[in-house]
């Protein structure tokens, strides 16, 4: 059998290891899925979850998105050098005013999230157009298409995943490759955790009051919330990323959750701007009022957007 090769980054935790594990355990044994790590001390979780499939549809290497002598060791390593689909998953979130954060922390997140794509890609692509084959998928987030309050450097990396791979994107139809930004909105892993940790942990004393306040006591007190109510399963985003690789024409962007999608619809339903920035205003600033209100609303439009989701028509979020 003609197995395809996938290379995964970030698979010890979160969506990468559901990632790695559904690909693993395809139905057809269609890949052998080379699940990726930058801490081979961290790989108990995916060993447990990956069970009969380790060592058979599943192997588990070292990679640093960060490092280019790690991603190109772990390419060498491939069988005959060759890659038929990169899923690039490794990312760390960034919350709070930029007042308190230091410009080291800043590139640390584009360092991971923006160029580590880069490195990887300049690794596999000249490969892959010379096969005139290949799939790039990237997990880049609803905040890669509209930024959210106090998330300025995590959207602005995702952002840039995005205008990289738009840009790539007539490139590679040149080349028969594809590729596809999977854009979740909230997912229930580490990041979730990590990112409410660090946000508790920041130091309020260089923001002004105002912010700092609006921080406390908008931002991280809703915080939970929002992940609780919209939040989805790291298993949702590796089914719905699984059938975007089983696809023949995948598509080029693709959201894995109905109730986030009204929000990022207003954005292209007003060519000023101004539409999602204020809904997002009045989410934020009159949340008393309206936060859950809001909430309902959204759940409320997702029929609306529903039939644009046929992928995950048997499969939705609830
Ligand atoms: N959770 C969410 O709400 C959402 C997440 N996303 C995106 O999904 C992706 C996965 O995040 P998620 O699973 O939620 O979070 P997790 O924190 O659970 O997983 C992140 C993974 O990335 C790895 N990683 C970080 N830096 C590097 C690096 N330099 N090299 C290799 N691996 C690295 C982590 O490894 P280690 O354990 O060593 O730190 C970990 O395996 C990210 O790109 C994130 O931006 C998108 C939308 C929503
Ligand atoms: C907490 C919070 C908000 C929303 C947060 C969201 C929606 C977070 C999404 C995170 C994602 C998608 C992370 C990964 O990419 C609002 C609505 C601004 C109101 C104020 C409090």
């Amino acid at each position: 059998m003609n197995q395809k090769i996938v290379l995964i980054t970030g698979c010890s935790s979160g969506i990468g290891l559901a990632l790695a594990v559904r690909i693993a355990k395809d139905e057809k044994k269609r890949f052998i899925v080379y699940a990726t790590m930058r801490n081979l001390g961290k790989a108990e979780a995916l060993m447990e979850a990956a069970g009969r499939t380790l060592g058979r549809t599943l192997v588990i290497k070292q990679l640093d998105v960060c490092n280019e002598d790690s991603i190109k060791a772990c390419v060498a390593s491939l069988p005959d050098g060759k890659l038929d689909i990169l899923i690039s998953n490794a990312g760390m979130g960034l919350v709070g005013p930029i007042e308190c954060q230091s410009i080291e922390e800043m590139k640390a997140v584009m360092d991971t999230n923006f160029f580590g794509l880069v490195r990887l890609l300049k690794e596999i692509l000249p490969d892959m157009k010379k096969r005139k084959s290949g799939h790039i998928v990237v997990i880049s987030s609803v905040m890669g298409i509209q930024g959210i309050l106090f998330n300025d450097v995590y959207a602005a990396s995702k952002f840039a995943v995005e205008g990289f791979c738009e840009s790539m994107a007539v490139q590679a139809l040149r080349f028969n490759l594809n590729i596809s930004l999977i854009e979740p909105g909230p997912v229930v892993t580490e990041f979730e955790h990590k990112v409410y940790e660090e946000g508790m942990k920041t130091d309020l004393s260089k923001a002004d009051k105002v912010t700092a306040d609006m921080f406390t006591n908008i931002y991280m007190k809703n915080f939970k919330q929002i992940y609780e109510s919209l939040g989805q399963t790291p298993e949702d985003i590796a089914e719905h990323t699984h059938k975007i690789i089983t696809m023949d024409n995948p598509p080029f962007r693709h959201q894995t959750n109905t109730l986030y999608t009204p929000m990022t619809t207003l954005k292209y339903a007003d060519p000023n701007g101004d539409l999602p920035i204020d809904t997002f205003y009045k989410m934020v600033f009159e949340h008393d009022k309206v936060f859950n209100a809001s909430l309902n609303f959204l759940k409320l439009l997702r029929w609306r957007t529903r039939k644009s989701f046929a992928i995950d028509k048997d499969k939705s979020n609830s």
